[in-house]
């Protein structure tokens, strides 16, 4: 019963995207979610500097234009004056999705203790659910995975437990993943058969 889903993936950053440095944002989270998902899926990509109204123009872009049911942005959430992930985001939104942000602090701090500096929030704007993620690339995984402890258990369940759900709720493709990498979650009268 898997369903087809197009995910944006938006890299803000000012060195990536003026060729200082290669962007490893949005291989990292391609990565992530080519062994992530078993639902099929197509990624519209966007690499772009820390400018509010750049940032606001390519998540309404993705958002209202390219059928995107999740965008994940990496990059721009600090306090740097330069970060304005997080501003462009709400500035979007139709309604803030606070639990990401907070849940996504509580695990980082697990790895690092500058995560209470990411300012990194969610949002829901019509049928697609906008995730900021830090800027640095090994951030992506450890906020959507999770945690695991020396026996591979996992201790800290990452954010995209929580994501197909969302989307269900917002009235898009009912998404699946692979249970070793992440654990989705449903309640039980959400579940539909397995393919
Ligand atoms: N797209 C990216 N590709 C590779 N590394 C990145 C990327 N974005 C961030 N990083 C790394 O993570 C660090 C912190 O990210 P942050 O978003 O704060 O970047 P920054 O210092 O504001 O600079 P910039 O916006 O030019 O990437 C960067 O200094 C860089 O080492
Ligand atoms: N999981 C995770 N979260 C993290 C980090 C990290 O390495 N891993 N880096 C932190 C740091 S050092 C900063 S400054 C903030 C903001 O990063 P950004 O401006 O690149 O988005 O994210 C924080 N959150």
């Amino acid at each position: 019963m898997s369903e087809h889903i197009t995910i944006g993936l938006v890299s803000i950053s000012d060195r990536a995207s003026d060729g200082t440095y290669e962007d490893q944002g949005i291989p990292a989270l391609r990565e992530w979610l080519g062994r992530a998902l078993t639902s099929p899926w197509t990624a519209e990509t966007r690499l772009i500097p820390d400018e509010r109204p750049v940032i606001e123009a390519t998540l309404k872009e993705l958002a209202d234009n390219k059928d995107c049911s999740l965008i994940l942005t990496t990059g721009g959430t600090g306090p740097a004056p330069r970060d304005v992930t997080p501003e462009a985001t709400l500035a979007v939104a139709d309604k803030e999705m606070p639990g990401f942000g907070e849940e996504m602090r509580r695990i980082s701090l697990n790895f690092v203790p500058t995560a209470i500096l990411s300012r990194q929030v969610a949002v829901v704007r019509g049928k697609a659910l906008i995730v900021n993620l830090p800027g640095q690339p090994r951030a992506i995984r450890e906020t959507l995975e999770g945690l695991r402890d020396a026996e591979g258990t996992v201790s800290h369940v990452g954010v995209f437990a929580a994501i197909p759900y969302c989307i269900d709720l917002i009235g898009g493709p009912y998404v699946e993943a692979d249970e070793a990498v992440i654990k989705v979650f449903r309640p039980k009268h959400a579940l539909r058969p397995r393919n």
